[in-house]
C-alpha cells in the first residue's frame, strides 16, 4: 500500500518546504502527500498532487493528529518557525504528542526530514 506523507510548515517556513519538497520529489512522488491547506498550495507548485486539510489554525494540525492516531500517516515532516508565536500552539503540541504516543515518524527540520523520505519511500517501486 502506497504510503502517506504530511507535510506541514509555519509561513516563516513555507519556501524552506517547498525547496525541501523540489529536493525530494522523485521519492515524494511514490507517496500520498496530504498537507495543511496554506502549505499544501504552495507544495502544489511543484506539480505533486496534494491533498489539502484545513488550514493549520483553524484545524488542519489537529485532522493531521487525528490520522497520525488512527495509523494513517507514516511519516510527518512539520518545519516549525522557532520564533513565531501561534493561536494554535496547543494543536502544534497535540501533534507531537500523538506523534510520540503512536510511534510515528515527526520531522521538525530538514535534515531529519530527509531520513524518513528516504527511510519511507526509497524501496518502494515508483
Ligand atoms: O499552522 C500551520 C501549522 O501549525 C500550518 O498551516 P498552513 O499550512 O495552513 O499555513
Amino acid at each position: 500500500m502506497k504510503k502517506t506523507i504530511a507535510l506541514i510548515a509555519h509561513d516563516g517556513k513555507k519556501p524552506e518546504m517547498v525547496a525541501f519538497v523540489k529536493d525530494h520529489q522523485e521519492l515524494l512522488e511514490r507517496a500520498n502527500i496530504i498537507a495543511t491547506g496554506t502549505t499544501g498550495s504552495y507544495v502544489r507548485q511543484t506539480g505533486l498532487p496534494v491533498e489539502l486539510k484545513l488550514s493549520g489554525p483553524m484545524g488542519g494540525d489537529a485532522q493531521i493528529a487525528a490520522l497520525a492516531a488512527e495509523r494513517k500517516v507514516d511519516g510527518i515532516i512539520f518545519f516549525r518557525d522557532p520564533l513565531g508565536k501561534h493561536a494554535h500552539e496547543p494543536d502544534i503540541q497535540m501533534l507531537m504528542r500523538v506523534c510520540d504516543l503512536y510511534n510515528v515518524p515527526l520531522a521538525t527540520n530538514p535534515a531529519t526530514g530527509s531520513l524518513i523520505i528516504e527511510g519511507l519511500l526509497e524501496d518502494v517501486e515508483s
